[in-house]
């Protein structure tokens, strides 16, 4: 039986994680677990969590660690029959720790990208609710301006992806990913990938992953969540 293959993905807010996920997931067959979509979910259902979550990104913060696991580490616990790529979690030491002592990683991709590119991405950021797609009206726009292209419903610029909110967020993301890429690294895990451009980091993580993903065996292959 070939080993299940566990990575994260760290980045800022608009580093291009959700994007770059969705492509792992779709050439490398790992299931794709976003935190964001998790919290988002919350939110919508109105769990404990979910009303505590809301509080925080309202004013682009971060959700505190003991919500965030308590949310989180369960849905892991689903998927132990599974490879994943979890996206937007760990975000802090704490997370990591958490995290560590659920599972063993393999890899750990760092996506370090410059803050003027992180503010313009976001400015065009739109999102539709229910399934978390994820379109830029310059980058990957949709079909029809404001509508998601499979359902034809409306999309929404997120409450936390607004002006106000952002610069809290990415100045307050610094401060607490430094002590997990160095978590990271201690563990021989981590590789970070620098540019502007997707699509010029893509090529590096897709050569890094063929080398580190085993041939995953045909039931634990999945199609991504979105
Ligand atoms: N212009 C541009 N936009 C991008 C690129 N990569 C991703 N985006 C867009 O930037 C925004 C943030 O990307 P996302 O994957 O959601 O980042 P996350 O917050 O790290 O998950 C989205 O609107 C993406 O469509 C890129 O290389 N160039
Ligand atoms: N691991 C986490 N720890 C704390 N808060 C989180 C975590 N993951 C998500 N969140 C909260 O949910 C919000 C949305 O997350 P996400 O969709 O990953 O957006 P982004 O990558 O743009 O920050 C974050 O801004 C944050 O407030």
């Amino acid at each position: 039986m070939s080993k299940l293959f566990r990575a994260v993905i760290m980045g800022p807010p608009g580093s291009g994680k959700g994007t770059i996920s969705e492509r792992i997931a779709h050439s490398f067959g790992l299931k794709h677990l976003s935190s964001g979509d998790f919290v988002r979910e919350n939110i919508a259902a109105k769990t404990e969590a979910g009303v505590q979550a809301k509080t925080y990104i309202k004013k682009g913060l971060l959700v505190p660690d003991h919500v965030m696991t308590r949310l989180l580490l369960p849905r892991l616990e689903e998927m132990t029959k599974y490879s994943w790529l979890l996206d937007g979690f760990p975000r802090t030491l704490a997370q990591a720790e958490a995290l560590n002592s659920a599972c063993d990683l393999d890899v750990a991709i760092n996506l370090n990208i410059p803050l003027e590119t992180l503010k313009e991405r976001l400015r065009h950021r739109w999102i539709h609710p229910p399934s978390g797609r994820v379109y830029n009206m310059c980058f990957n726009p949709p079909r029809v301006q404001g509508i998601d292209d499979i359902t034809g419903e409306p999309l929404i610029q997120q409450e936390d992806d607004r002006p106000e909110a952002l610069v809290a967020r990415l100045r307050h993301y610094k401060d607490v990913a430094k002590p997990v890429t160095d978590f990271y690294k201690a563990k021989g895990i981590l590789y970070t990938f620098s540019d502007t451009e997707t699509d010029r980091i893509w090529p590096y993580i897709n050569t890094l992953l063929s080398t580190k993903i085993p041939t995953i065996q045909s039931d634990a292959r999945c199609a991504s969540t979105h």
